[in-house]
């Protein structure tokens, strides 16, 4: 549904994507997830023609991005975190305007189901709605003709845990039962893992990682070591080894690429005294701790 090869992205001086690589495949929930800065809405923009590239190919819908037509619109619900709409209307008068563009494909059940959901004030003016409702309003807007591919930048923002829950849990049955496709930016990581199929993660402006969820879960294991003497960190260890910290008599990392047997060589290799190895399953959160934190050291190694 969303294919970016080589995306690369200038603001003045500062080169915000150095070549994205990504694929939001269609059927799936593709989560986005990266530190603050890491570029995520401005690759988001990019594929929603917001923003121009400098560099690059962008493919929604079969379509280059640049090209996307009112027909291409009609089956796409885009959200974006900071959502303009006029405020002078109220939630009604925001969706008589909006639905005319949307013809045959506007959905008035569905339209009025999420209405129900989300509880929203009907005589109130868009400007004095909370931060949370403003969002459910522009979710409205953007979800009642039923679009096939569904581009959220950080929806839950301003959300109560309640309100998050039902939208998630109503998102997840019309991406079961209708095949939609969503591509979710986010820093609610819990609740990603608990509805994503594929995670992509970005950092500095670069496609780190991108995988279906079980597959990155499986590559990543919390790591212990008990050694039966105080050692120092050793010199040359591996690529895939995050995060080393030794303490006393306990070493303790995060390998991102495991193998049990090449993780026990290595582990005796580099810790003679090892006495105990343990690899406990991380989640979704853990792993991307453990990545934020190594991205952090490799730049404060790098200035
Ligand atoms: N309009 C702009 N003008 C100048 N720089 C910009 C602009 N928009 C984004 N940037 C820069 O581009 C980089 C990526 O920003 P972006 O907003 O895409 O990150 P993000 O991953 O969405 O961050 P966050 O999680 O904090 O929302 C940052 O260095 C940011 O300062």
């Amino acid at each position: 549904m969303i294919t970016i090869r080589g995306l690369k992205k200038h603001f003045r001086r500062n080169e915000a994507l150095h070549g994205i690589d990504l694929d939001v495949p269609e059927g799936k929930v593709t989560a986005f997830l990266g530190p603050n800065g890491a570029g995520k809405t401005t690759t988001i923009k990019c594929a929603m023609n917001l923003l121009d590239r400098d560099a690059g190919s962008v493919e929604v819908l079969g379509t280059d991005a640049r090209t996307l037509k009112p027909e291409h619109w009609q089956r796409i619900g885009y959200v974006s975190e900071n959502q303009k709409m006029p405020g002078w209307m109220t939630v009604p008068q925001l969706l008589d305007y909006v639905r005319p563009m949307y013809g045959e494909h506007w959905d008035r059940d569905f339209e009025k189901k999420l209405l129900a959901d989300f509880d929203l004030p009907l005589k109130t003016k868009l400007r004095s709605l909370s931060r949370g409702q403003w969002m459910k309003a522009s979710l409205v807007s953007s979800l009642a003709y039923r679009p096939r591919l569904v581009v959220l930048d950080e929806p839950f923002s301003g959300l109560d845990p309640l309100v998050r829950d039902e939208f998630l849990s109503g998102l997840l049955e019309l991406t079961e039962t209708e095949g939609w496709t969503v591509w979710i930016s986010s820093h609610d990581i819990e609740e990603v893992e608990r509805f994503a199929d594929r995670v992509a993660i970005l950092n500095n402006g670069r496609v780190d990682l991108q995988d279906d969820v079980e597959a990155i879960q499986s590559r990543f294991r919390a790591i212990e070591i008990g050694l039966s003497d105080e050692s120092a960190s050793p010199s040359g260890i591996p690529e895939n080894w995050l995060n080393l910290q030794v303490q006393g008599r306990i070493a303790r990392f995060t390998d991102s690429n495991y193998d049990e047997s090449s993780s026990n060589v290595d582990c005796r290799r580099l810790f003679p005294g090892l006495v105990r190895h343990e690899a406990r399953p991380i989640n979704l959160r853990e792993i991307f701790v453990a990545l934020a934190k190594s991205y952090r050291s490799q730049r404060q190694g790098k200035s």
